[in-house]
């Protein structure tokens, strides 16, 4: 039986993530006609899908929804708190995707919701290949998990964690990810050039080697080892390359020290 979705369902931020996922809700069924949207400065895109799909937008008294999902910036909580408060019945499922904001910083924020799941989408959600982490709290029933989940494995995987204390470094990992693979693109491209190429044929070449590499990821169940082993013939040019990117000082390191740094602010931003 495919999982329930919302009848009703509220958007706080209707940003590039709120929207990218709201774009997702829509293509697996979630009424428009049940969905509204709130963010003060509302982008003309946002105002042309809601008017298309029958959405409310601010409205000046807008009610308790069944589900609603926060989709500020975590610097905008405190803004956005008391507004968030009168959409919330006591059945409500919130559900965040603030980075660094705990379960236990939006109770304190939001006193009267009683079921909050914790969420780290991320940006591929725009094209339903998202992955998201998330963590419900206590007071999240079961019925309430499976809504959250139909509306997350809506925008692509999900990834249930029995312990919330994992999300920074998951937000480090593949809520941050994507824009560390679009400067891998942007990086190839420009060593492309300087290896002699024409600068937009070298970012094409990059961009969709990229494509393509994800796309092997996303058909194939050989471990990204195994497909990096494919590419690399002994004593050939993938080889010397790899001498460089898998040396000591190499990728490996920097990518540490890129996904500790992301971490760290993830902690920054809690409170
Ligand atoms: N962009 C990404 O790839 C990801 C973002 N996130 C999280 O999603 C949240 C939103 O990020 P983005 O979409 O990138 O930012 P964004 O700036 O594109 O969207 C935030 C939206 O919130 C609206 N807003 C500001 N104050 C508001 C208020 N008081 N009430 C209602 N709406 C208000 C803004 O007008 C804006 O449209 C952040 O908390 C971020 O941590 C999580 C995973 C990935
Ligand atoms: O950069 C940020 O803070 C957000 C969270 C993960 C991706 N974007």
């Amino acid at each position: 039986m495919a999982s329930p979705l919302p009848q009703t369902l509220t958007l706080v931020g209707a940003g590039k993530m709120g929207g990218a996922m709201l774009e997702g809700w829509l293509s697996i069924g979630v009424n428009g006609a049940g969905i509204t949207l709130l963010d003060p400065h509302i982008s003309e895109e946002m105002q042309t899908l809601a008017a298309t799909h029958g959405m409310s937008v601010n409205p000046a008294a807008p009610a308790p929804a069944e589900v609603v999902v926060l989709a500020t910036k975590p610097q905008m909580l405190d803004t956005a708190a008391p507004a968030v408060q009168a959409l919330i019945a006591p059945k409500t499922l919130l559900i965040s995707i603030l980075a660094g904001k705990t379960l236990g910083d939006l109770s304190a924020r939001l006193p009267n919701a009683n079921a909050i799941v914790r969420a780290m989408p991320n940006l591929p959600a725009s094209v339903r290949r998202g992955v998201t982490a998330a963590a419900a709290g206590k007071g999240v029933s079961e019925a309430q998990r499976q809504l959250a989940d139909a509306l997350l494995a809506g925008v692509g995987k999900v990834e249930w964690l029995g312990d919330e204390g994992l999300i920074d470094a998951v937000t480090a990992v593949s809520g941050s990810g994507p824009a560390y693979v679009f400067n891998m693109v942007e990086c190839l491209a420009a060593a492309g050039v300087a290896a002699g190429l024409p600068a937009e044929i070298a970012e094409r070449l990059a961009r969709a080697t990229v494509e393509g590499a994800g796309e092997m990821l996303f058909q194939s169940p050989l471990p990204p080892a195994t497909l990096r082993q494919n590419v690399t013939s002994p004593g050939g040019t993938t080889a010397a390359a790899l001498e460089v990117l898998m040396a000591d000082n190499g990728l490996a390191p920097l990518m540490r020290r890129a996904v500790a740094a992301a971490k760290r602010r993830a902690e920054e931003l809690s409170g």
